[in-house]
C-alpha cells in the first residue's frame, strides 16, 4: 500500500516538477508568517508595556530600543500595523497558496487521466476481452477524483506538517517544558488512535468495492434496457439499486461517523488536558497567570494541527484503495500494450506516433500457417492447426455454424489477436508487431452491431477522415447505398444520429459503417455480416456495393447468409476451430458432401419453410 502512496507521490514530483519544492517552500513562509503574526502580538505589546509577561516575555533589547524612540500612542500603532501587515501578507500568500495547490493537483490528474485513458486505449485486443468495460469508467471518473483527492490531502498534510513544524520551534522558543508536555499528549493520542487509521482503510475498500458494483449494474441494466422492460423486471432491478445505495449511504456515513468521532476524541481530550493544565498550574506548582496565558496560546495553536494531521491520515487511509486501483490499471494496461516501442512514461505519445503510421502496400495474399489460437482461462482451443490462403483483390467469404471460430480467425488476420503458435504472413512476410499498425491500417471494418457515435453523419464519416471533402462523402455514401436514405433525413448529413439521437434500423447503421470505412481507401474490406436477417433489399444494397468492389480491394466477408456470398472467389468452411473446406464458390458447392452443401442446404430449407 505504502508503495502505491510513494509510487504517485514521485509521478506528482515528476509531473510538477520544481513547482512542488515553491509550494513547499510557500507553505515554509505561510506558516512562519502565521506563527509571527499571531505568537508574537502578546509579546509585542508586552514589549510596549501593555501587559507584564515577567520571564516569560521577549528579550530583544535592540527592538525595545527601536520602539521606545516613539512616544506610547505611536508605539501601538507601530506594533498593530507591524500586525496588520504580517497577517494581511500572510493571507495574500495563504491564496496563491492555495491556488497553487489547485493547478499542482489539477496538472496531476489530468495527467494521470490522459495516462490511464491512452494506456486504456493502446493496450492489446485481448485485454479488452477479459475486462469489463464498466470497470474503465469507473476507474476513469470515480477512482481517478478519489487518487487526486488523496493528493490534495496529501499536499495539505505535508503543509499541515510543515505548519505544525514551524509552530512546534516556536512554542519550543517560547517555552521548551510545556511545548514538549503537549508534544508527549498529542502523541499518546496519535499512537491510542492509530486503529482508527486503520478502520478508515477498511472502509475506503468498501467504498471501492460498493462504487464498482454500482457501475458495472446501472451499465449493465442500462445496456440490457429492453430485456428488463420487455421481461418485466423492473421491479427486482429497483429493488437492487435500492440495496446499493443504501450500502453506499451507510459506508459514508460510517467513514463520516469514525472521522467525527476522533475529532470529538480529540477536542474532549483537548478540555481535559489544558483543565489539568491549568489546575496543576495554579495550585500545585504556582505558575504566574502570564505563563498560563502561555500554556493555552501554544496549546490552542498545536492541537488543532494535531487534530487535523489525524483526521488527514484518516482520509488518505480510506483512499489507498483508491490509489491502488489506479495502478493497477496502469500496470495491467503496461503490460498488455499493443506495441512495446516509444516512451513507458507517456503512453499518448506512443498513441500520437501510432496514429500517423502509413497504410501498407498489400498486394499478394495473406497466408495463414498452422494457426492454433486459445482465448485466456480456455483450455480448448479456438483455432486449431488452421492453414487458409486469402488472395489479394478477391472476395473471400468465411462460413461455419455458430461457434465455429469465424470471428476469432478474422481477429487474428486483422493482427487484433496474436496466435499462440503458427504464423500469419503478408505478401510473404510475417506479421511482426513493427507492421501491426501499419497492417491494420490498411484494413476497413465492418462490425456486426456497427458502432456509430452520437454526433452527425458527417462528423461520423470524418472520424476516420477529417480532411475529407463534401464531394468524398456522398461518394461513400453513394457507393454503400445510403445516400438515398440519408437524402430523406430531416438535416441530411447533419442529423444527428446515435445513442438519443435518430434511430437507424440495422441495415442502414451498417450501410453507414461501410461507408465510413470505404473513406479511409482501405486494401482490404473486413465485413462480418448482420446475424439478424436484414431485409433482403437490404442485403441486395450490400452485395451490390461489395461486387463494385470486386477486383479492386481484398473483401472478407464473415457470411451467416450463404445466398450473399454466390459471387465469392473463394470459400472458407470452418468446424469447430479447423479449416474443413476451402475453394471456390462453385467448386465446394458441388461437392455433395461437402459441409458446404450441407450448410447450403440446410440454409434453403430453412429459407423454403
Ligand atoms: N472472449 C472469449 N473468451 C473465451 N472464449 C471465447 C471468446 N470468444 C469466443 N470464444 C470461444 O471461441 C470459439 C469460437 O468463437 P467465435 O466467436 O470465433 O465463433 P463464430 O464462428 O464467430 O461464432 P458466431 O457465428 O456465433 O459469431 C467458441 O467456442 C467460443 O465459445
Amino acid at each position: 500500500m505504502k508503495s502505491e502512496l510513494h509510487y504517485f507521490m514521485r509521478k506528482l514530483h515528476h509531473t510538477t516538477g520544481p513547482v512542488l519544492y515553491w509550494n513547499v517552500l510557500g507553505m515554509v513562509c505561510i506558516g512562519l508568517m502565521e506563527g509571527i503574526g499571531i505568537y508574537m502580538l502578546v509579546p509585542m505589546l508586552s514589549l510596549i508595556g501593555i501587559f507584564d509577561m515577567g520571564s516569560s516575555g521577549i528579550h530583544l533589547p535592540w527592538l525595545s530600543n527601536f520602539l521606545h524612540q516613539f512616544s506610547q500612542h505611536n508605539q501601538l500603532m507601530l506594533v498593530l500595523f507591524t500586525f496588520v501587515l504580517i497577517v494581511s501578507g500572510q493571507a495574500w500568500m495563504q491564496r496563491l497558496q492555495t491556488m497553487r495547490n489547485v493547478r499542482i493537483q489539477q496538472q496531476f490528474i489530468r495527467t494521470l487521466r490522459m495516462e490511464a485513458y491512452s494506456a486504456i486505449l493502446m493496450a492489446k485486443w485481448s485485454f479488452f476481452l477479459q475486462k469489463r468495460k464498466s470497470d474503465f469508467n469507473h476507474i476513469l471518473t470515480t477512482e481517478l477524483a478519489r487518487v487526486s483527492q488523496g493528493t490534495s490531502i496529501l499536499l495539505q498534510m505535508a503543509a499541515s506538517l510543515v505548519f505544525t513544524a514551524i509552530q512546534i520551534g516556536l512554542a519550543f522558543w517560547l517555552s521548551a517544558r510545556l511545548t514538549a508536555l503537549v508534544l508527549v499528549c498529542g502523541l499518546v493520542l496519535f499512537f491510542l488512535l492509530r486503529t482508527f487509521v486503520k478502520r478508515a482503510k477498511r472502509i475506503g475498500d468498501q467504498t471501492t468495492e460498493f462504487s464498482q458494483a454500482y457501475y458495472n449494474g446501472i451499465t449493465e441494466h442500462f445496456n440490457g434496457i429492453k430485456d428488463i422492460k420487455s421481461n418485466m423486471l423492473e421491479h427486482s432491478h429497483i429493488h437492487w439499486f435500492d440495496r446499493m445505495c443504501r450500502q453506499i449511504e451507510r459506508n459514508v456515513v460510517q467513514f463520516s461517523q469514525l472521522n467525527t468521532g476522533t475529532q470529538l476524541i480529540h477536542r474532549v481530550s483537548a478540555a481535559f488536558i489544558i483543565a489539568a493544565f491549568i489546575y496543576l498550574s495554579l495550585r500545585v506548582m504556582s505558575v504566574p497567570p502570564a505563563s498560563l496565558l502561555l500554556i493555552i496560546l501554544i496549546f490552542s495553536r498545536l492541537w488543532p494541527r494535531f487534530t487535523a494531521i489525524q483526521s488527514n491520515l484518516e482520509y488518505i487511509s480510506s483512499m489507498l484503495p483508491a490509489f491502488r486501483i489506479v495502478r493497477e490499471l496502469q500496470v495491467q494496461t503496461e503490460n498488455s500494450r499493443e506495441i512495446s516501442e516509444g516512451n513507458a512514461e507517456e503512453p499518448q505519445s506512443a498513441a500520437t506516433s501510432a496514429y500517423a503510421v502509413e497504410p501498407m502496400d498489400f498486394k499478394e495474399s495473406i497466408r495463414c500457417q498452422d494457426i492454433y489460437y486459445r482465448y485466456e482461462g480456455n483450455d480448448s482451443y479456438s483455432l486449431f492447426n488452421v492453414c487458409a490462403s486469402i488472395p489479394a483483390k478477391s472476395m473471400t467469404a468465411i462460413v461455419g455454424k455458430s461457434g465455429a471460430g469465424k470471428s476469432t480467425f478474422i481477429d487474428l488476420i486483422m493482427g487484433l489477436m496474436r496466435p499462440e503458435s503458427g504464423s500469419i504472413q503478408i505478401d510473404g512476410k510475417p506479421l511482426t508487431e513493427e507492421r501491426l499498425l501499419s497492417w491494420r491500417s490498411s484494413i476497413g471494418y465492418v462490425s456486426q452491431d456497427p458502432f456509430l457515435f452520437h454526433t452527425s453523419i458527417r462528423e461520423n464519416l470524418r472520424l476516420v477522415d477529417p480532411d475529407a471533402s463534401e464531394e468524398q462523402m456522398w461518394r461513400a455514401l453513394q457507393f454503400s447505398a445510403s445516400a438515398l436514405f440519408v437524402r430523406r433525413l430531416p438535416q441530411g448529413m447533419d442529423t444527428i444520429i446515435g445513442d438519443r439521437g435518430l434511430r437507424l434500423s440495422g441495415g442502414e447503421r451498417q450501410r453507414l459503417v461501410l461507408a465510413r470505412a470505404m473513406l479511409r481507401n482501405p486494401s482490404v474490406l473486413v465485413l462480418d455480416e448482420a446475424t439478424s436477417a436484414l431485409d433482403s433489399e437490404n442485403e441486395q444494397y450490400i452485395h451490390e456495393a461489395l461486387e463494385r468492389l470486386k477486383g479492386h480491394v481484398t473483401i472478407i466477408v464473415i457470411a451467416h447468409r450463404l445466398s450473399t456470398i454466390r459471387t465469392a472467389d473463394r470459400v472458407i468452411v470452418l468446424e469447430e476451430g479447423r479449416v474443413i473446406q476451402e475453394g471456390g464458390y462453385q467448386q465446394l458447392s458441388a461437392d455433395p458432401v461437402g459441409t458446404f452443401s450441407r450448410l447450403l442446404n440446410m440454409q434453403a430449407g430453412a429459407a423454403g419453410q
